[in-house]
């Protein structure tokens, strides 16, 4: 045999196990080792649906019927949700029971709405040794890089020591006033629209917008052009991600939606470079006293010298930039929006927060930060409506050690998904009113309004991980609403389809068009 011979055999031979190892590696992880693990949790006697390979259930996720989702008109509202926002996790539950297994394409996940079970899993796992399932952070990478939400182990402890202290009264205090701005912009157009003649505001698309705006300028600042590009980038980032129809879990679906991929990876790549100006921009202009943003705290928390152990790098401020718009903005945005729904179909309500208002921080223009605490009604309102209506619908867990719970072993890598709707409105633990509209149920017990089991209310998620957010959000709740009932009274317009559906957040799929009346 030729040397040219030799060589081109070879050169098969290579590519024959090239060929052999891929397709090894893609039957362990798509195969081998989610089946594995799957039968180490069916072992437990869970139950649930039969998957396929290589969707698992989510065909029949995509075809279950959304059985509220009405073309009706006002008289079909019904806040009785888990069945129209995930029929198929209310089908499996009827059958599967409160506990049980559905696959996302190859990937295993354990779903819960049972309180008791979670208590009993989460009771001995901290914070650091929880992990966030791979395949989301793959899915969303673009969003969230290596920021809060989704880092793992010490480094999430290093991140959570940084950036909690960010989030005090006293900083938090200083973010408050960035709010108002954005917030009386957007009341001056909806002022200008009614006066030419349009009472009719389709406040979801409005509010997003606005609080879009006020978490860049608490997250980076807008005050420059590079700050304001980074916004108009991340929004565009967020539509081009959730507008596209995906397949999480599903092996190769990154390709079938390929240009979309690559536009968010460009679009990524720019808002990476921008937020990295900004920094570099900051860190040249320092002078010892930082912005009073998100970021200027970070880089002061952090120092940026690089300390082991206690700094962010630039690389992870950038990431953290991000966490917090796709975090903080439209979780806060449909707390808002659901609130002017709800308070629209219970005017009585209205009038009590708007009578609050008065009393507690006055009815002049000016809000005076340090009295909106005093706004308790307002409180029992917003716990209300993250209850019927919870932004965040679920949250996610993956084991990373196997957890015991009583007799039954939860083994390392199962994905964990929390059904917080199906929590939100289960009447064993609320009572029969479970799907009417009570903010007073908050009364009395402010953190869990009657919820009979302490971990069956989880707006903000729960143990260490637990929303670092929750109480900008509380403010600038606050502040918004304050800031719209003064001017406005809010109705139901004939025009609205309620239809709460999922798009990451839970959300009106057709906006919500309010009539909006000067006061
Ligand atoms: C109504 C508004 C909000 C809701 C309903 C909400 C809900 C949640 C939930 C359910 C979690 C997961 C917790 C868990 O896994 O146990 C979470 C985590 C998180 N949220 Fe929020 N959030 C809101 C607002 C915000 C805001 C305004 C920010 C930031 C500016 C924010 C930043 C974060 C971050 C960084 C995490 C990750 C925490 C960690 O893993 O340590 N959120 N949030």
């Amino acid at each position: 045999m030729g040397i040219l011979e030799q060589s081109q055999t070879f050169l098969s031979l290579a590519m024959v196990a090239c060929l052999v190892y891929l397709f090894l590696r893609l039957l362990l992880t798509w195969w081998i080792l989610p089946t594995r693990a799957y039968l180490r949790i069916k072992r437990n006697g869970f139950g649930g649906p039969t998957p396929s390979f290589p969707l698992g259930n989510i065909t029949e996720m995509k075809n279950s019927k959304n059985v509220n989702d009405s073309s009706l008109g006002l008289p079909a509202i019904s806040h009785d949700i888990h069945s129209t926002v995930f029929p198929y996790f209310a089908k499996w539950q009827k059958t599967h029971g409160k506990v049980f297994i559905y696959w996302l394409g190859t990937e295993p996940f354990l779903c819960i709405a049972d309180p008791e079970f979670l208590k009993k899993m989460s009771s001995g796992v901290v914070g650091k040794s929880w992990g966030k399932p791979t395949v989301f952070k793959r899915d969303r990478n673009p969003m969230f890089g290596s920021g809060l939400v989704m880092v793992e182990g010490d480094d999430w402890v290093r991140h959570r020591h940084v950036i909690t202290p960010a989030f005090s009264p006293p900083n938090l205090k200083a973010m408050a006033s960035l709010m108002v701005e954005p917030a009386t912009m957007m009341l001056n157009k909806w002022e200008t629209l009614i006066n030419s003649g349009q009472p009719e505001i389709d406040v979801e698309r409005e509010i997003t917008t606005t609080a879009g705006e006020i978490i860049a300028r608490t997250s980076f600042g807008l005050s420059n052009q590079n700050g304001r590009q980074v916004y108009e980038k991340l929004r565009a980032l967020q539509i081009t991600l959730f507008n596209s129809n995906r397949y999480v879990g599903v092996p190769f679906s990154k390709w079938f939606c390929l240009k979309k991929y690559l536009e968010a990876r460009k679009l990524g790549k720019e808002i990476d470079q921008l937020l990295l100006s900004i920094i570099e921009d900051r860190k040249k202009a320092w002078d010892g006293s930082p912005h009073k943003d998100l970021l200027g705290l970070l880089m002061e928390g952090s120092h940026l010298d690089g300390r082991a152990g206690k700094s962010l790098t630039k690389r992870e401020l950038v990431d953290e930039c991000k966490t917090f718009f796709f975090g903080g903005h439209e979780t806060t945005a449909l707390a808002l929006t659901w609130t002017l729904l709800l308070l629209a179909l219970h005017p009585q309500w209205q009038h009590q927060l708007r009578e609050e208002i008065t009393e507690v921080i006055g009815d002049g223009d000016d809000i005076d930060f340090s009295r909106l605490s005093g706004l308790k009604k307002m409180e029992w309102v917003m716990q209300e409506v993250l209850r019927l209506y919870a932004p965040a619908p679920n949250a996610q867990r993956q084991a990373r050690e196997d957890i015991k719970v009583d007799d039954l072993i939860i083994p390392n890598g199962t994905n964990i998904w929390i059904d917080v709707v199906a929590m939100n409105h289960d009447p064993a633990l609320w009572g029969a009113d479970v799907n009417e509209f009570r903010p007073e149920r908050f009364k009395d017990d402010k953190l869990y309004g009657g919820c009979k089991h302490k971990m069956g209310f989880l707006p903000f998620g729960f143990g260490g991980r637990m929303c670092v957010g929750r109480n900008l959000t509380m403010m600038e709740y606050k502040v918004v609403l304050s800031l719209m009932l003064r001017r406005f009274s809010f109705s139901t317009s004939p025009n609205y389809r309620h239809s709460p559906c999922i798009m990451l957040s839970l959300r009106p799929r057709y906006g919500l068009p309010l009539i909006v009346e000067p006061l």
